[in-house]
């Protein structure tokens, strides 16, 4: 496919003046051509209003027509075949295999999605029956649904151009809820972007939409992402990428004349416990999987796990052993971007120079401009205590031990450690009464928790949790990957005795939809159709 370097401004294609934006592959540090026209207020102003005025007429369709819509844009992705692929991996340097597992989780995602619309189950239908004899004052016929909030920004994410980025979990939940999406690619994969994008505008006119349902802009996100979010059509945020720039969207967003919610996925740094008896009995193997978490696609997961947790000791002893010689034996890899290469190599120079932290194991050295090299450090439970340096992620394959003097200091520890996305636990049966004095401080510490396995590889379902407290996320109610994420671009509505021809079909009488809802309190479930 043809790539031009336009926006894509509902139907219209439209090549910005605000500088221009140039992918870089960062295999080798060559420029991407074609050039990206960066947009500025005028280009933000265009897509907002065509959002807007596409909103009540989107959030009304039909959830077959919505449903075939999310479908559509899968089967769109598809056939864009092998120029995707080969543009996706020259932007980001993730290999062709990442890049196909992506693209299947992108596309299984919006099916996901598009069953889950048509279920309705998220309409979250509740029903007070009427009650005019009550005394003293007689119950009103009360029905409640909920509705989208209107049109949402994007921001998509450098580690997953594909998953988290134009058609990522952000855009499928927020057009499944029924809110026109509003784009703000991000800079290191404008081709990717663009392609994507031609996919969803491709089915948002097959599927006979209004043209505001999808835009896509290009443009630096301290200009451009912040008009976007400003903009008082745009009624959500969702984002993932830095600590930094996700504050930043916070704090304009709660500065408008009407604040808004973001939802923003940040900083992690995942805790991996070992507790004693597994440790005793598995360090060798417990260190292989770790260390294979902890280099996969070169570290750069909001789920890497970038802190581990142990008893001091020889069973601790024989597991850094391995994990050293893993780490040790793991080759340099090719990183996002020239500045994501960085500021690793920053954190991980910072951390290794840091007087409480002794370097366990550095990887293979650098081939290409833009490899980082893994690395694993050591630390004691109060020197980490002692500094929150220590606690902030180095986004990449890096990963600091903690030596605790018992369990009491671990769960300690734990009490210390900022919101994440995950923690995870290795334990054996006899671990149990540890891990049950953990959970607590766990679960209030975490979104996801984990036994014997490892934090990268999010399942998409409707189980999951991607989110966590602060900083993890900017909303710990949430989670933005899997069917749950949609009731973020939502909100209820109750409707007070209004006559059956002005309610929506979803609340009237004889259930004409088809829908689950609950009537009094008790839960109805769909009935067969
Ligand atoms: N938690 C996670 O999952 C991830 C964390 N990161 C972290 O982010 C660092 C940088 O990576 P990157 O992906 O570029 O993440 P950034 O957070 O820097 O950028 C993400 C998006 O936000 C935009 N942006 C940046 N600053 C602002 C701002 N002040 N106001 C509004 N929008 C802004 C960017 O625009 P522009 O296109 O102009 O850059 C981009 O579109 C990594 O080194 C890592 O530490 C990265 C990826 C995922
Ligand atoms: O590991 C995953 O599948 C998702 C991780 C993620 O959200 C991220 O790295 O930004």
């Amino acid at each position: 496919m043809k790539i031009d370097g336009d926006m894509l401004i509902g139907a219209t294609r439209l090549h910005g003046a605000e500088g221009d934006i140039h992918a870089i592959d960062p295999r080798n540090g060559e420029r991407l051509a074609p050039a990206y026209g960066g947009g500025g207020p005028d280009e933000v102003a265009r897509a907002c209003a065509l959002a807007a005025a596409a909103f009540d007429a989107y959030r009304e369709t039909s959830l077959a027509a919505r449903a075939g819509f999310l479908e559509t844009i899968a089967q769109n992705i598809l056939d864009l075949g092998d120029d995707l692929i080969e543009r996706a991996s020259a932007e980001t340097g993730l290999p062709r295999a990442r890049i196909e597992g992506e693209r299947g989780r992108t596309v299984g995602q919006l099916r996901l999605f598009a069953e889950e619309v048509r279920r309705g189950d998220w309409l979250g239908l509740r029903f007070d029956t009427p009650s005019p004899e009550r005394r003293p004052a007689p119950r009103p016929d009360l029905r409640l649904r909920h509705i989208p909030l209107g049109p949402v920004a994007v921001f998509g994410a450098s580690n997953f151009p594909l998953a988290f980025s134009a058609a990522g979990g952000d855009t499928a939940a927020a057009l499944a809820a029924g809110c026109p999406v509003v784009v703000k690619a991000h800079s290191a994969h404008p081709g990717t972007s663009e392609m994507v994008g031609c996919a969803i505008r491709a089915a948002v006119a097959a599927c006979g939409l209004p043209e505001g349902v999808f835009s896509l802009l290009f443009g630096a996100g301290s200009s451009m992402g912040t008009a976007l979010v400003a903009h008082p059509a745009i009624k959500a945020v969702g984002f993932t990428g830095s600590r930094r720039a996700g504050v930043a969207l916070m704090a304009t967003a709660a500065a408008r004349a009407e604040p808004i919610p973001v939802y923003a996925e940040m900083s992690s740094i995942n805790p991996v416990f070992l507790l004693p008896v597994a440790l005793a009995a598995r360090a060798p193997a417990i260190a292989a999987g770790f260390v294979a978490s902890l280099v996969l696609g070169a570290g750069q997961f909001c789920t890497n796990p970038g802190l581990v947790l142990a008893v001091g000791g020889p069973d601790l002893d024989r597991f850094l052993t391995e994990a050293a010689a893993a780490v040790a034996a793991a080759p340099a890899t090719t990183m996002l971007t020239p500045a994501i290469h960085a500021a690793y190599d920053a954190g991980r120079l910072r951390l290794g120079a840091h007087a409480a932290v002794a370097t366990l194991a550095e990887g293979r050295p650098a081939q290409g401009p833009f490899e980082g090299r893994p690395a694993l450090f050591a630390t004691d439970a109060a020197q980490f205590l002692a500094d929150p340096v220590l606690q902030e992620e180095t986004f990449g394959a890096s990963s600091l031990v903690v030596r605790c003097p018992d369990v009491a200091t671990l769960r300690a520890v734990a009490e210390r450690l900022d919101g994440q996305l995950t923690a995870t636990l290795q334990m054996d049966a006899g671990d149990l009464d540890d891990a049950r004095a953990l959970l607590p401080v766990l679960e209030r510490r975490a979104g996801r928790i984990l036994v014997n396995g490892y934090p990268t590889g999010v399942e998409v379902g409707h189980a999951m949790v991607h989110g966590g407290p602060f900083p993890a996320t900017s909303d710990s109610r949430t989670t933005s990957v899997g069917t749950l994420a949609i009731r973020r671009f939502l909100r209820p509505v109750c409707y007070q005795d209004l006559p059956q021809a002005l309610l929506p079909a979803a609340l009237r009488d004889g259930n004409p939809l088809g829908l689950a809802r609950s009537v009094d309190g008790v839960p109805i479930v769909a009935p067969a159709i």
